[in-house]
């Protein structure tokens, strides 16, 4: 049976559906500019994404892109909007450059939701960022890889050069950046850049199929092993979040219970009854 989407908000540059499996679902919509961001994109992608976080139902997140255009072409994303692009960054209606997509990367891969990318045609430059933080890709068959920087005036030496190279390996990463070729879906799965490709009609269905595959698992396993693997590669921000589930998982014992209610009722907390496991 098809997945009946349901729309959320309606905003000017992007989609946002959810279903009532505890899946939602988040389409770039801007198919005439290869789904390229521009700051109001970002902004819309930001919101719906803390909604994703913030609804207790949903434990998944697809990313996509709007396709194909009327040229029959298909685009998970073309980075920045190079049209918008000013002296210190992209250009919004409020006359603000900004790099904001630095920020909706840091909660995409902070989020304890799994995000999905689900690429069709072409992931390049900030785009091509954008899968890379997502805990999974599955890509279309038709699915073009790659970063463009070099060749056009930019950079991302963050996730997108020291992330992708834990995911692909120094070497290769190195090539990705320093020749700015594309690489297709055959390519990109070979170097472990994505999960799974697909045809391009089965794109969406096999996305669901993952999604509601994680729905079944423990959420709170999840969350945590979302922040481990972020742990070995974020520095303090990534055993920030480890710690913080730890702290969560405290809060939910009997023992840290007891401590609380014992500070509220002013009396010393029965340390007795809990173990000092091995
Ligand atoms: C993606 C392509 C390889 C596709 O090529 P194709 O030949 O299929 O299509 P066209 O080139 O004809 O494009 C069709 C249509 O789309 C418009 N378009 C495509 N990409 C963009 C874009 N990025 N910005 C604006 N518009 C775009 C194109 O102009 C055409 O419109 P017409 O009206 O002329 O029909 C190819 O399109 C391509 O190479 N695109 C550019 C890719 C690019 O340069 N991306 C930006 C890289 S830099 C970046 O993304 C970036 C963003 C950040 O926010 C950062 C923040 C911090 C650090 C680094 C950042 C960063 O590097």
């Amino acid at each position: 049976m098809p997945t009946e989407w349901t729309p959320v908000k309606s905003y000017s540059d992007i989609r946002y559906e959810k279903c009532a499996e505890g899946i939602a679902k988040i389409t770039i919509n801007r198919p005439e500019k290869r789904n390229a961001f521009r700051p109001e994109t970002v902004a819309q992608l930001f919101e719906a994404f803390s909604d994703a976080r913030e609804d207790q139902r949903v434990g998944v997140v697809l990313l996509t892109g709007a396709g194909p255009h009327t040229d029959g072409k298909y685009a998970f994303c073309a980075g920045g909007d190079q049209s918008v692009r000013g002296p210190a960054g992209y250009v919004g209606g409020d006359g603000v450059p900004r790099l904001n997509v630095l920020d909706l990367q840091k909660l995409i891969r902070s989020m304890p939701k799994v995000v999905i990318a689900l690429v069709a045609g072409y992931a390049i430059g900030g785009g091509h960022v954008l899968h890379l933080v997502c805990d999974l890709t599955i890509a279309a068959d038709n699915g073009i890889f790659g970063q463009v920087g070099p060749k056009m005036g930019s950079f991302d030496g963050g996730f997108g050069a020291s992330y992708l190279a834990r995911i692909v390996g120094q070497k290769k990463a190195r090539e990705i950046w320093f020749l700015c070729r594309q690489y297709d879906a055959q390519q990109a799965l070979d170097m472990g850049l994505v999960n799974a490709v697909v045809p391009i009609a089965d794109l969406e269905e096999e996305g669901i199929k993952w999604g509601r595959e994680i729905m079944q698992q423990s959420p709170l396993a999840i969350r945590c092993l979302k922040s481990a693997f972020n742990a070995d590669v974020d520095g303090q921000s990534g055993l920030q979040e480890l710690a913080g589930n730890a702290t969560l998982l405290y809060y939910m014992s009997e023992e840290a219970r007891e401590f609380h209610q014992a500070q509220r009722e002013k009396r010393p907390p029965d340390a007795s009854k809990f173990p000092w496991l091995p």
